[in-house]
């Protein structure tokens, strides 16, 4: 039995040389066909309708043919599973009715159970039926918010620019911040077990913020929690996909904490996030979004410089460097993964070649 193309690419075993392609927050708003299923039902009630939430997944792998589904939820589903009282408001993101600030805070964030997510566990079940079963081509990336990202949102009430409040309350209280992050870490983990116990084939951390932080932060209050997240998953066995924003400075750490890929965002381009990260991980990445919008010849040419680059790590699983712009052209996308699977497996071989002849010189 072979491999899925994004499976065999995470695990640095991929003889034929693929170029699997899927893009962070394919389903949603750049896609007519999700305007429509998603009229007059807001965000969170549409995470908890398990037949909603299967059309919407599907919706991006039968337009684009991309090689993976991206489970349809958000980062803050557990915690309003939990219990907390939160809303995601169009156009701003996740809107905390109480922010979390002071050590009594915590008793809002009990434990997640699996029976708190069973529309999760039915949703996954129903999209891994439509995708053809476990050892479908196309498999179905489950994810959760790591505990850093998840705690910007928490402790400063909503989306923020520059994490002022997280940050003091992180170095200002670290017996707090550990705890709070505790907590987080035992959600995600929770989270992402869920999905995979429900056949979800990898998974990707979140940890979207983090490139806000010096590396010597996110080592010392970052890591460990994460790390925790990971290392728990890697029981199970899938691939663990690791992606923040912003993040070239701390790239080696987000592999460490237990990544088996690491996602990468447009600042860096992949080879030189091949240096930085070692030869030990796959990466996954990193088409700046804004390039959807040029004209197709300059686009296309920086969809094959990605590919290039991407060659120097024994797996490359090509995505933007972040989500899918709204007002991207459903079109452009499509074309963009046609252009992956036709050209892609050459443009890797010589560029594998290539290197290869430098190296023997
Ligand atoms: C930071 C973060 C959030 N949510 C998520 C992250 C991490 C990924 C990232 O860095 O972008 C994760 C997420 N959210 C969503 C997905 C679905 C799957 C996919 O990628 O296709 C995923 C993986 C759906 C969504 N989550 C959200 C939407 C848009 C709202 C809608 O369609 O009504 C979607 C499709 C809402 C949301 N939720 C959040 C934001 C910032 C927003 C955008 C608010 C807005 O611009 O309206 C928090």
């Amino acid at each position: 039995m072979t491999d899925a193309p994004l499976l065999a690419a995470a695990r640095r075993n991929n003889p034929d040389d693929a170029v699997p392609v899927w893009f962070m927050r394919q389903a949603g708003r750049s896609l007519p066909e999700y305007r429509e299923v998603r009229e007059g039902i807001a965000m969170l009630d549409a995470c908890a309708m398990p037949d909603l939430v299967r059309e919407i997944t599907m919706q991006p792998v039968r337009r684009h043919g991309v090689d993976a589904a991206i489970f349809y939820s958000d980062i803050v589903v557990p915690i309003k599973a939990v219990g907390l009282d939160l809303e995601i408001t169009p156009g701003i993101g996740p809107v905390i009715a109480e922010p979390i600030r002071e050590r009594a805070d915590l008793d809002r964030l009990p434990e997640l159970t699996p029976d708190m997510v069973g529309y999760v566990s039915e949703a996954v079940g129903l999209i891994v039926a439509e995708l053809g079963g476990p050892d479908s081509a196309v498999p179905l990336i489950g994810f959760a918010g790591a505990p850093f990202t998840l705690a910007s949102y928490l402790i400063e009430g909503g989306p923020s620019k520059d994490y002022a409040r997280t940050k003091a309350l992180m170095l200002g209280d670290p017996d707090l911040w550990h705890g709070l992050c505790s907590r987080l870490a035992q959600i995600s983990r929770v989270f992402l077990e869920v999905q995979v116990a429900a056949g979800a084939q990898a998974v990707q951390l979140f940890d979207s913020w983090a490139g806000s932080l010096p590396a010597r932060d996110y080592e010392r209050y970052v890591m460990p929690h994460s790390a925790e997240v990971l290392s728990a998953l890697g029981a199970t066995g899938v691939p663990r996909i690791h992606f923040g924003v912003g993040t070239g400075e701390l790239l080696p750490l987000m592999g460490a904490a237990g990544a088996d890929v690491v996602g990468v965002d447009w600042r860096i381009p992949l080879d030189e996030a091949a240096r930085r990260v070692g030869p030990a991980y796959a990466l996954q990445g990193n088409l700046d979004p804004a390039l959807l919008g040029a004209p197709w010849e300059v686009l296309a040419e920086r969809v094959r410089d990605v590919i290039r680059a991407g060659a120097a790590a024994d797996g490359h699983i090509f995505n933007l460097g972040h989500g899918v712009p709204p007002k991207a052209d459903p079109a452009t996308l499509s074309r963009v993964v046609e252009l992956i699977h036709t050209e892609g497996p050459e443009l890797r071989r010589a560029a594998r070649a290539a290197a290869g002849r430098k190296d023997d010189q």
